[in-house]
């Protein structure tokens, strides 16, 4: 017997029973079409499956109560035979093949972003299991597509599949050759199909290869981080003798060393089911998993997690939209490599095409850095209020106390000096990011030199020895000058002196799933679109379909024409209108100063809003609701009728009337007590509706719509809920926020409470000196292409007729994350434009892989130049000028200087430091 076949033998895939009655789960309806070599008449006991070089044995735990594991009746669309026709293979413990497959439709209709991982399960699966077997799945736009499944029941002595039945999911994994084993009780499937998709292929390998199981559910674990959660979750570890239990947080991942018996409060994995049957399928030599998963509620219209109440009683975290959870992402290589040359000091550009993560690795670089440099010495800029806001820092020219920055150099220097502020700041200063770059003139980026140098009292070093942390895209918007042709930053005298690092990014993440369209939106970047790419953009010149609703949000290329739009669209609605009113506050005294800094936050002062308003989010709240995420507002309603809302729209909650009653009671002691700071933000709650809209309550939908039977406790039951809720709700008259039903990148909606955030800008000493409290919402039929730079939108239509600057259309277009998304009006090749010094620009920078080799170069030189005193006086000066040329730009090179020094362009702060040193003891001399 090989290897394979014995630590197959060993595998377990256990069920486990459900521990409630199987709760009313929404199932796509699905057809299964048999295949006529699907043999059920093998034995039940025990089959072998073979392939030509695996032999194993498959087998399903005979110790699983039967009775307990219901045979669920499978719909089978279109030929209207009954469930009970439906030729079904059955596992002595009463699991079905056919139930495996259902549990695969409903995967892929449920997550359908995952179906290539679950077609590469299946596909794994079924070289293991067996011949191959059609089904046809209904995705959820109910087109039907057909995937290859397994073929064979799953029988024998030892082990069962189990499909989801119940509402209740749980995933053992034990690993016995350390004894540990993890119960993650909960899982919960999310983005991360790439890092599946690897590992996936990688468990495949290691099958072949003989990996130790605990070493591939260490990587499972790691790439699970990819995953994000909306979901508490508590785990129990147990290893011999000792049990564990540790609350693991949503979104964050499992750390990558971490051993399985050591797990820690806050790591986590979130790995669909399915995956893990791939992983536990695949596992190899003494490696025992035991794998149990059934359904998750989750997947309920809601699509919302359910809370329980915490032991004070409180809802609030309850009522959360999932807020404070932003999805966890993990940085890719190149990412990591800007932040490992940040932390070496260099000054670094880093730079890449719209999507490639430019932002989202500037946050984690923001705190890489804070945490290695003191207190205040790190300075968070961007060129536009809009985009300082986006990393909670401020504009360049209020960081550094230059005004308008009008004038020359001596002026605005002194203009600095003269507050002692802005003397201290620059006094600390030792890391100045600035996000933005392209919007930056290159005048100003000298000016600013010539600042540091002063300030800093370094006059020879550019930026005084600052160290410069800037990104950003010279293809989108460039500086806005008047009166003249801008300069990129990139073509200032310093820039040429301070920069040693310039990394393109390369992998697009914003458009991942759709290699073509990437390959589009460069041609449109670089300003020559082909025929063949023209003609694939004007094929989205067609309309867009409502998604729930939702229009797409439209782009314009003016602020003007935005607000007409958008309050055009308002005007239309009928019903009252709501008002919401930021709370500002900060340590910066003058407000009026304050209010313009606020002025640039996406929250703006106060939004009006009508019940089907649409809007947009304009913060990451979490995996699936983020910075972009579109809806329509259903209601305004209070926190505590939404945890009543959200239980009643999952069918399988069941919400007693004392519960509701419970509650109104609470809620009359409390009610004098409302925040103070949600009672603000409601300019008007008298206008604010007094009946709850019964089309919000999917049971309410049910009630008389003609289709359901409902007896007659039932709906009495019903209805003494629904007065119940109207009581409640207008009760807590005056903390009503906004119900909105979000349209999400798969299609399917989420209804979600918006409630305040808070947005700050902070000085280099991270406090914030202005903040506001709003709701995190815009009105969204209409975006200036301004305020959309640096968004993700799902669902978009670009008009490209009034464009008017260079970069404008590669901005506009590259907002969105699929063409599906994307609608088009007047796409014109001929009216795309790219800098032609942006393009030359572009033609010398490195990548992250040269970038690190180009580092260890320096390194080695470095060494070189700290043994100088003991080269002899001929090689010290060829060095020298060699080091000192290479700042030059690599055209200026003279002949004699080596390849790799003239490729550098600069050298680093330390080789820096040397030659000035040394120059100024030459000069002693
Ligand atoms: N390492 C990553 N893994 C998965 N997704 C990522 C990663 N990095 C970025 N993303 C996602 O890609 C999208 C684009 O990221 P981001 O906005 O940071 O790109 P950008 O380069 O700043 O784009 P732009 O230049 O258009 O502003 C976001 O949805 C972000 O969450």
């Amino acid at each position: 017997m090989s290897f394979l076949s014995r630590a197959f033998r060993s595998l377990r895939i256990m069920s486990i029973l459900p521990n409630s009655s199987p709760a009313k789960i929404l199932r796509p309806s699905q057809e299964v079409i048999p295949d006529s070599n699907d043999d059920c008449s093998q034995s039940d006991d025990e089959k072998k499956i073979t392939s030509s070089d695996l032999a194993f044995t498959f087998s399903s735990d005979a110790n699983a109560s039967q009775s307990t594991a219901p045979k669920r009746a499978l719909k089978t669309a279109g030929s209207g035979s009954s469930p009970s026709a439906k030729k079904t293979c059955l596992s002595p413990n009463g699991t079905s093949l056919d139930e495996v497959m259902d549990y695969l439709a409903w995967f892929v209709k449920e997550c359908p972003q995952c179906t290539k991982q679950i077609k590469q399960t299946i596909r794994i699966l079924q070289h293991h299991f067996g011949r191959p077997k059609q089904v046809s799945v209904p995705d959820s736009r109910g087109i039907k597509s057909s995937i290859p499944g397994l073929t064979t029941s799953f029988s024998s002595t030892s082990s069962t599949l189990v499909p989801p039945r119940a509402n209740k999911r749980s995933v053992v994994l034990s690993a016995a050759s350390d004894g540990v084993q993890t119960q993650i009780p909960d899982v919960a499937v999310g983005e991360g199909a790439r890092a599946m998709e690897a590992l996936l292929k990688e468990v495949d390998s290691s099958t072949k290869v003989g990996k130790s199981m605990p070493e591939i559910m260490k990587k499972a674990s790691t790439q699970a981080s990819m995953q994000a959660s909306t979901q508490a979750l508590t785990t129990k570890t147990t290893t011999p003798g000792m049990t564990k239990k540790a609350s693991f947080v949503p979104g964050a991942s499992l750390l990558p060393n971490s051993e399985m018996n050591s797990m820690n409060s806050g790591t986590f994995a979130t790995l669909p089911a399915m995956f893990m049957r791939g992983i536990a399928t695949s596992s190899s030599q003494n490696a025992k998993i035991e794998l149990m998963t059934q359904k998750p509620s989750m997947w309920t219209e809601a699509n919302e997690p359910i809370r329980k109440l915490d032991a004070s009683g409180s809802r609030k975290k309850e009522n959360a939209p999932s807020t404070k959870k932003v999805k966890t992402i993990t940085l890719s290589e190149e990412q990591n490599a800007v932040i490992e040359l940040a932390r070496l000091g260099y000054n670094i550009f880093y730079t890449g095409s719209a999507g490639t993560g430019k932002s989202l690795l500037l946050k984690s670089l923001i705190k890489a850095l804070r945490k290695q440099h003191s207190e205040g010495s790190v300075a968070v800029t961007a060129s536009t209020g809009l985009a300082a806001c986006n990393i909670g820092g401020m504009t360049l020219h209020s960081f550094a106390g230059i005004g308008l920055g009008n004038g020359d150099s001596a002026a605005l220097l002194k203009k600095v000096k003269r507050q002692q502020r802005n003397r201290k700041r620059w006094k600390n200063l030792e890391v100045l990011i600035i996000d933005e770059i392209s919007m930056i003139d290159g005048i100003l980026f000298d000016k600013l030199d010539y600042i540091a140098r002063h300030m800093k009292k370094k006059l020879e070093v550019p930026f005084g020895g600052i160290q410069l942390i800037v990104c950003g895209d010279f293809y989108q918007l460039p500086p806005v000058v008047k009166d003249r042709e801008p300069v990129f930053a990139f073509e200032s005298a310093s820039w040429k002196r301070a920069i040693q690092f310039t990394i393109v990014l390369k992998k697009v993440f914003r458009q991942q799933g759709d290699k073509d369209f990437i390959r589009m939106l460069g041609e449109v970047r670089d300003g020559h679109v082909s025929e063949k790419t023209a003609r694939k953009f004007k094929a989205l010149e067609r309309p867009l379909a409502e998604r729930s609703g939702v229009i797409p949000a439209q782009l314009y290329p003016t602020r003007a024409q935005v607000n007409v739009a958008n309050n055009a669209m308002l005007r239309r609605i009928r019903g009252h209108k709501v008002v919401f009113r930021s709370y500002d506050t900060g340590t910066m005294d003058d407000e009026g100063a304050r209010d313009k800094l606020l002025g640039n936050f996406l929250a703006p002062k106060q939004i009006a809003l009508k019940r089907g308003a649409q809007v947009m989010m304009v913060k990451n709240m979490d995996e699936t609701l983020v910075n972009g995420s579109l809806g329509k507002v259903v209601d305004f309603i209070d926190p505590d009728t939404y945890s009543f809302y959200k239980r009643l729209n999952d069918s399988s909650q069941d919400v007693e009337l004392h519960e509701i009653e419970d509650s109104l009671h609470k809620l009359e002691e409390k009610k004098a007590k409302g925040s103070t700071k949600q009672r603000e933000l409601i300019a008007n709650p008298d206008q604010l509706n007094d009946q709850l809209d019964d089309s919000i309550f999917s049971f309410m939908r049910n009630l008389d719509d003609g289709q359901h039977e409902i007896p007659e406790s039932v709906r009495a039951n019903m209805l003494a809920k629904k007065a119940l809720l109207d009581k409640l709700f207008s009760s807590s008259k005056g903390l009503r926020m906004p119900l909105v039903r979000f349209v999400l990148s798969d299609g399917s909606t989420r209804d979600v409470l918006v409630e305040p955030e808070t947005f700050s800008i902070e000085d280099e000493f991270e406090r914030p000196i202005a903040s506001r409290t709003q709701i995190p919402l815009i009105l969204a039929w209409s975006l200036s292409i301004h305020k959309a730079q640096g968004q993700t939108l799902p669902l978009v239509k670009v008009d490209l007729k009034h464009v008017f600057e260079k970069g404008q259309a590669y901005v506009a277009l590259s907002r969105a994350t699929s063409r599906r998304g994307l609608e088009i009006r007047h796409f014109d090749p001929f009216k795309i434009h790219a800098h032609d010094r942006v393009v030359q620009f572009y033609k010398n920078l490195m990548d992250t892989d040269q970038a690190m080799a180009l580092h260890k170069k320096l390194v080695a030189q470095e060494r070189d130049a700290e043994n100088a005193e003991l080269m002899p006086p001929d090689a010290l000066t060829t060095r020298m000028h060699d080091l000192q040329t290479a700042t030059a730009r690599a055209d200026d090179f003279p002949d004699s200087v080596p390849d790799d020094v003239r490729s550098s362009m600069n050298v680093p702060p330390s080789i820096w430091r040397g030659i000035v040193h040394k120059e100024r003891r030459d000069v002693a001399n």
